[in-house]
């Protein structure tokens, strides 16, 4: 039901797409990348200054921004780049922005799980929430940083207590799981993986990692021993990255391409198109955990309809008694820590 909206995405193809249309009057939007000179600020950025759907970009760091941005900005396009380096700037980095993405933070080295970023990044998140809490509280938030099952939760309090919680307007971007699958199963099949839509739902970490196969556009079969090892592959892919690059990080340049996929979407849903949906981890009712991914039908103001689980599989069912366990002491994690003392 849900999958016939998700029409199958590229970046190039997003930002050509948009390059005339507006529905709203609006023909642009303005973006602040916060993180911007990390291994997924920097290529992110540099597809937001692609796209014509940006007309400022504002890019936020603790450190090396001024660099970041002289660079970005000698590029000829539509949009205004501005940098702004270090807590004293922060405000002023997300003054009249709309879409806030969100990749600051430490990530993973071998042997670590997302969890173990927790002591570093939370802080981080909770730092940056109550800046956007004060300065931009109608924008539509991002979160990359991990743990995103955490991380959401986070910001979400932080909004909460400032008095400017709107769950609709606060996301986790999942939209590398949604990438991945889709290349893994495109590959499988030999198909053309711009042309694969697989949902994934959940969560973001291993098994709160929920593909859901059944539901693949085009539809695909698998015998029941490669749907197992290709769900594993999907929910444990980030960690396939973080042993290949072997110290130096985790995925950056994958990331940034989810990352520019997600933001477009909301960038057009902001300009009034219909029929935008992604994946996304947002405060839920769907499950019994309160921040869950499903498909997510965007609208001006963010979530406009929450297209929920569509039918699972026997197996689809499994994962998801296995994730929400996880999920919800994830969770509780993020709210304990805003609300500890
Ligand atoms: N959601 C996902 O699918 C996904 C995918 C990949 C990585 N990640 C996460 O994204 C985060 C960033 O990864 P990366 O590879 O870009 O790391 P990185 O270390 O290369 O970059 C992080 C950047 O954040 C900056 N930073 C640190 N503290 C900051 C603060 N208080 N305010 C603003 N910026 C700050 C750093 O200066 C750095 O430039 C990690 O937590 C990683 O686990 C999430
Ligand atoms: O795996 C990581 O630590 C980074 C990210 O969450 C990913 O899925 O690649």
């Amino acid at each position: 039901m849900f999958s016939r909206l998700v029409k199958p995405q590229t970046v190039a193809g997003i930002a050509k797409n948009a390059q005339n249309f507006s529905t709203s009057g609006q023909n642009n939007v303005k973006v602040a990348v916060m993180g911007a000179s990390g291994g997924i600020g920097q290529p992110l950025s540099l597809l937001l200054k692609n796209s014509p759907l940006v007309t400022e970009l504002s890019l936020y760091d603790i450190v090396h921004t001024p660099g970041v941005a002289a660079d970005l900005s000698h590029i000829n396009t539509n949009s205004k780049v501005r940098a702004s380096n270090g807590p004293e700037q922060l405000k002023d980095s997300l003054k009249g922005m709309e879409v806030v993405i969100i990749p600051a933070g430490v990530p993973r080295k071998p042997g670590m799980t997302r969890d173990d970023l927790f002591n570093t990044n939370a802080s981080i998140v909770r730092d940056l929430a109550q800046a956007c809490a004060e300065v931009c509280p109608k924008a539509l938030i991002g979160i990359i940083s991990n743990p995103v099952n955490s991380t959401v939760p986070i910001a979400s309090e932080v909004f909460q207590k400032a008095g400017v919680y709107d769950p609709n307007r606060i996301f986790g971007v999942t939209t590398l799981d949604i990438v991945r699958a889709n290349a893994f199963i495109g590959e499988a099949k030999g198909l053309n993986p711009t042309q694969v839509n697989i949902p994934v739902i959940g969560g973001h970490s291993g098994v709160t990692i929920i593909p859901l196969i059944s539901q693949a556009k085009p539809s695909v079969d698998f015998p029941k021993d490669q749907l197992k090892a290709l769900t594993e592959r999907i929910q444990e892919a980030g960690t396939e990255v973080v042993k290949a690059k072997a110290g130096a990080g985790s995925a950056t340049l994958s990331m940034a391409f989810a990352g520019a996929r997600f933001a477009f979407s909301l960038c057009r849903a902001i300009m009034g198109e219909s029929n935008i949906v992604e994946c996304s981890y947002v405060r839920s009712n769907v499950t019994e955990a309160k921040y869950f991914s499903t498909p997510i039908l965007l609208g001006p103001n963010g979530v406009q309809k929450n297209l929920g689980l569509g039918n699972l599989s026997p197996y689809e069912q499994d994962l998801l008694k296995a994730a929400i366990p996880e999920l919800k002491k994830n969770i509780q994690k993020g709210e304990d820590f805003v609300n500890k003392k």
